[in-house]
Order: structure tokens, then C-alpha cells, then sequence
């Protein structure tokens, strides 16, 4: 039987830690017919003799529903009982030996921690990867830890296919959103649950989903603006003008207008912890974008469901004053943000009064944003874009990365309606993120899309109006 790779959707590996005096094959039959597309037996303390009898019995359960049966590391054992194929790490026996051992019909997957292993693993011919661990897990205490970078650069330079494995829970299995993985190999959530069939098939839901979705998937959080032009209005229609899929967890209120802010109204840091619950335990977001958090209370709540769920992709838009001009945030929320949230985020993007706050140096030129840019992302150990909306006169803005500049330049648009544009900038960048473009792309693009914005010179409002976000769309006419 060669591997069709939908078998790896749902692959379960058994644990006789796990029998409570039942017999494995009991567990495994529960585990298919909740829907685990594929089985490896793994045990590590058994003679051969009450393997063999043990695998025997779980192979005529595989058979019965045509799922295939891998055995861990015992290519003998595969001969034996003509099992469908081998799971090898990569202490155990030799790949091409492995190969020449069992022939071409049967089915041998590796195990990978690296881009190096993968690669060898795919020229070796191994038909799959197991790649791990991805989260910290119990079953295997010398397990290495893989990024998921790592993991999606596996899947996406190496030739075959590839499940994830290592801690995987009903929880976690959401932050696979945006992977371009095959499956996921799952030893306690699946055979450790009390109801083996119930917990496989929400498990076998979840990853059905993710590995189909096409949609990139994008949150913000942030402060509402009554008047639409900035704030978390301003970042959704960003999101959906940019392709993405876009929520929002709102952490402030603001009553607003293009003539400035006439009151603030904070959401409370437990709520604003609800929302992200709600958010990241169902539609996992790719990338997200941080806003208006105006207390110190909710910027801590942030950072810590951030960590939590291990969100990545994180812009952080250091929002201070309005372009209005009305002061946006509390002094010590300011010194949260440096501590908390600042050395989460994939890239900063202060305007050039907020870049002045947090360096602490004037800028009035290119150079000075230089200098100012280098402080704040060494200081902050992020990426930083400074953007040139304000005082000087072009609209170029800088990124400063791993001690390399980067200029996007941009012409001066002569409109004065620029509400919100730090806003849509940073949801612009965090929608390219999610739909998988490096940060250097990410900011490229986005900022041709706010120049557009602003040229399609919409005019509304008696002060500093919004743009046109939908520009995008008259193309569509
Ligand atoms: N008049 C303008 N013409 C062209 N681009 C502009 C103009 N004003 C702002 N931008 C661009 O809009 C983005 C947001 O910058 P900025 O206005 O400085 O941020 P903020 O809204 O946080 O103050 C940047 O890419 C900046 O270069
Ligand atoms: C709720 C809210 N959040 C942020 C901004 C900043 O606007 P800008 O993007 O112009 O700096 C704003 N005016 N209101
Ligand atoms: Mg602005």
C-alpha cells in the first residue's frame, strides 16, 4: 500500500500507558471510528513475542475499516505480520536500509527535528515526515522542541508530506492555522481521553478545517472609533480590502469624530481577556494587529493571552495621540507597553512623535529617523518601522531590521485627510503577514495600499477626514 497523504489527517500512535487493563486494539477501533485515519503502534518496553500478538490484533481493527497500520521502529515486526509500513527516528535503523528492507510497497515515515533531517529524510525517500516536538509533551521526555517557523518551512520546502506531532491538544491543534501541514500524530489527547471516539473526532474536525483553509486570518485589537475612519473600524475594512479574514477584540471605546475625541470609554481587562479567548479557542489568527490599549490593566491581560496562545505575526502600533491630537494613552500604560508588549511584537510602527517618546531624541530628518529607529529596535530587540507621516517632508518610511535599513519611499499625497492612517498602515502589514509574505513584502505592500487610500482623495467630515479603504473594489467595477 503506497501512503495517500489524507491518511496522515489524523494519525493516532498508542500508548500502553494508557490501557487502564483494556486491550489496545479496543482503543484503537474507538479512536477510528471517531475518525483517526491512520495508526502507528509505539511500545518501547514489550518482548517481541507480546508485540507481535498485540500488533496482530490491532491489524485485523485497521483492516476492518482500511486504515492503514505502521509499526514504530520494528521493521521486523512489519515483515512479519505484513503491517502497511515503519515509523523510524532518527536513532533507529538506517533509512535506505529501511527501504531495501521492505521494498518500495511499503509505507516508511521519519521523524525530522530540522530543515537538514527533513531534507535527508525526502532524498532518502522517506514517503512522510513527523516532525517534533511542537509543544512540550509527556510521552516522550528526550523530545527536541521544533519552532513552529520551523515546521512551516519544512512544509513548505520539502517534497513531501508532513504531520505535526509532539503535545498536541484540542486547544493547540488551532495554532497549526496557516500551516501547510498534512495532519497531526497524537498519542494522550487522543488515547489518554476518557472517551477515546468523541475526542478523536472533535480532534479530526479541527485539523479538517485547517488543513483545507485557504483563508488568511487576521485580528486586531484595539480601541473603537465612532467615526469609522481609524480604530478598529479602520482596521477591519482594511483586513477585508486586503484579503484576509478579519476580527477584533476591543479594548476601548472611543466617542470620535474627525474633529477629535470627546470621550473614552476603557473596556475592562477581564472582558478584554474573554474576547481573546473566544477569538484564539476558535478561528485561530494567522497575524495580529495591536492598537489603541489606553491602560495598563488591559495591556497586561494582552500580553499574557498572547503568550498563552502563542500568537504570532504580532504588529504592534505604538498609538499615543490621534492625529487629531488628543492624547490616546495613560503615562504608566506607556511603560507597560515598552515592558510587556513591546518584545512580543514582530515589528513596531511609531509615527515619528511617538518614535521621539520612545527614543527620547528629536527627529527632524532622515537621519535622525536613522538614529531613532536603531534606538527603539535595539532597545525593544523588534523590528521597527518609523513611518514619515509627520514634519518631514516626504511620506518615507523606514524599517529597521536586524541592524539593516530598509526606505519605502512614498510621495507626499497633498490631502489632509489622514485619519486613522497609522491604523490602516498597521492592519495593512498584519493582513500581508497572514497571507504568509515576509515582513519586508508585508511593508511594501501595505504601503502602496495606504497610498492609494489616500490619493482616492475621499473628503468627509468637517476636520481631518478618513480615507477611502475600499479603493480596491472600483477596480471590481
Ligand atoms: N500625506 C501623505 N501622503 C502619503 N503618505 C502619507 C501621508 N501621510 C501619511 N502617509 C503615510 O501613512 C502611513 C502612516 O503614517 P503616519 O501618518 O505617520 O502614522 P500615524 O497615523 O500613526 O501618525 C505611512 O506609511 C505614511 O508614510
Ligand atoms: C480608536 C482609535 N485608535 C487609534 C487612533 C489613531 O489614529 P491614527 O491612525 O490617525 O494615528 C484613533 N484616532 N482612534
Ligand atoms: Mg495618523
Amino acid at each position: 500500500m503506497k501512503l495517500d497523504k489524507k491518511d496522515l489527517l489524523l494519525y493516532g500512535v498508542t500508548d500502553s500507558h494508557y490501557l487502564n487493563g483494556r486491550k489496545l486494539c479496543e482503543l484503537v477501533e474507538e479512536a477510528i471510528l471517531g475518525g483517526a485515519t491512520m495508526i502507528q503502534i509505539r511500545e518501547k518496553e514489550m518482548s517481541h513475542e507480546e508485540f507481535k500478538q498485540e500488533a496482530l490484533e490491532v491489524q485485523e481493527v485497521c483492516q476492518k475499516y482500511h486504515v492503514p497500520l505502521l509499526i514504530n521502529d520494528d521493521v521486523k515486526l512489519c515483515k512479519e505480520i505484513d503491517a502497511d509500513g515503519v515509523h523510524i527516528g532518527q536513532d533507529d535503523l538506517d533509512l535506505k536500509e529501511t527501504r531495501k528492507l521492505l521494498g518500495e510497497d511499503k509505507i516508511i515515515g521519519v521523524s525530522a527535528h530540522n530543515m537538514k533531517e527533513a531534507k535527508k529524510a525526502y532524498e532518502d525517500g522517506a514517503d512522510y515526515l513527523g516532525v517534533g516536538a511542537i509543544f512540550s509533551t509527556q510521552t516522550k521526555n528526550d523530545a527536541q522542541d521544533v519552532s513552529m517557523n520551523t515546521l512551516n518551512e519544512i512544509c513548505q520546502k520539502v517534497d513531501i508530506p508532513v504531520v505535526a506531532i509532539g503535545g498536541i491538544n484540542q486547544v493547540n491543534v488551532l495554532e497549526f492555522m496557516g500551516i501547510n501541514l498534512d495532519g497531526v500524530a497524537i498519542v494522550s489527547s487522543i488515547f489518554g481521553s476518557e472517551d477515546i471516539q468523541k475526542a478523536s473526532s472533535l480532534l479530526k474536525d479541527k485539523i479538517q478545517r485547517i488543513v483545507s483553509n485557504k483563508m488568511p486570518t487576521c485580528l486586531t485589537i484595539a480601541g473603537s472609533d465612532s467615526s469609522g475612519g481609524a480604530g478598529i473600524q479602520a482596521d477591519l475594512k482594511t483586513m477585508l480590502a486586503n484579503r484576509v479574514y478579519a476580527m477584533s477584540v476591543i479594548a476601548a471605546l472611543t466617542a470620535q469624530n474627525t474633529t477629535g475625541v470627546d470621550a473614552i470609554y476603557d473596556v475592562d481587562a477581564s472582558f478584554v481577556a474573554s474576547q481573546m479567548d473566544s477569538v484564539f479557542t476558535d478561528i485561530y489568527p494567522m497575524a495580529v494587529k495591536i492598537g489603541m490599549v489606553s491602560q495598563k490593566e488591559v495591556i497586561l491581560a494582552i500580553s499574557e493571552k498572547l503568550k498563552q496562545y502563542h500568537a504570532r505575526n504580532i504588529v504592534v502600533d505604538p498609538v499615543m495621540v490621534a492625529t487629531s491630537g488628543a492624547k490616546l494613552i495613560s503615562d504608566e500604560a506607556i511603560d507597560t507597553l515598552k515592558e510587556n508588549l513591546f518584545p512580543l511584537a514582530t515589528v513596531l510602527t511609531p509615527n515619528i512623535p511617538e518614535a521621539e517618546v520612545l527614543s527620547g531624541l528629536k527627529i527632524n530628518n532622515e537621519k535622525e529617523m536613522l538614529e531613532a529607529a536603531k534606538y527603539i529596535g535595539d532597545h525593544y530587540h523588534c523590528a521597527v518601522l518609523l513611518k514619515g507621516g509627520h514634519q518631514i517632508n516626504d511620506a518615507n518610511d523606514l524599517l529597521y531590521k536586524e541592524e539593516k535599513y530598509q526606505w519605502f519611499k512614498g510621495k507626499r499625497i497633498n490631502n489632509n485627510n489622514t485619519h486613522g492612517t497609522g491604523c490602516t498602515l498597521s492592519s495593512a502589514i498584519a493582513s500581508y503577514l497572514a497571507r504568509g509574505e515576509n515582513l519586508e513584502n508585508a511593508v511594501k505592500k501595505a504601503k502602496d495600499y495606504i497610498s492609494g487610500a489616500l490619493a482616492a482623495m475621499l473628503d468627509l467630515g468637517q476636520g481631518q477626514g478618513p480615507m477611502d479603504h475600499g479603493y480596491v473594489l472600483d477596480k471590481k467595477d
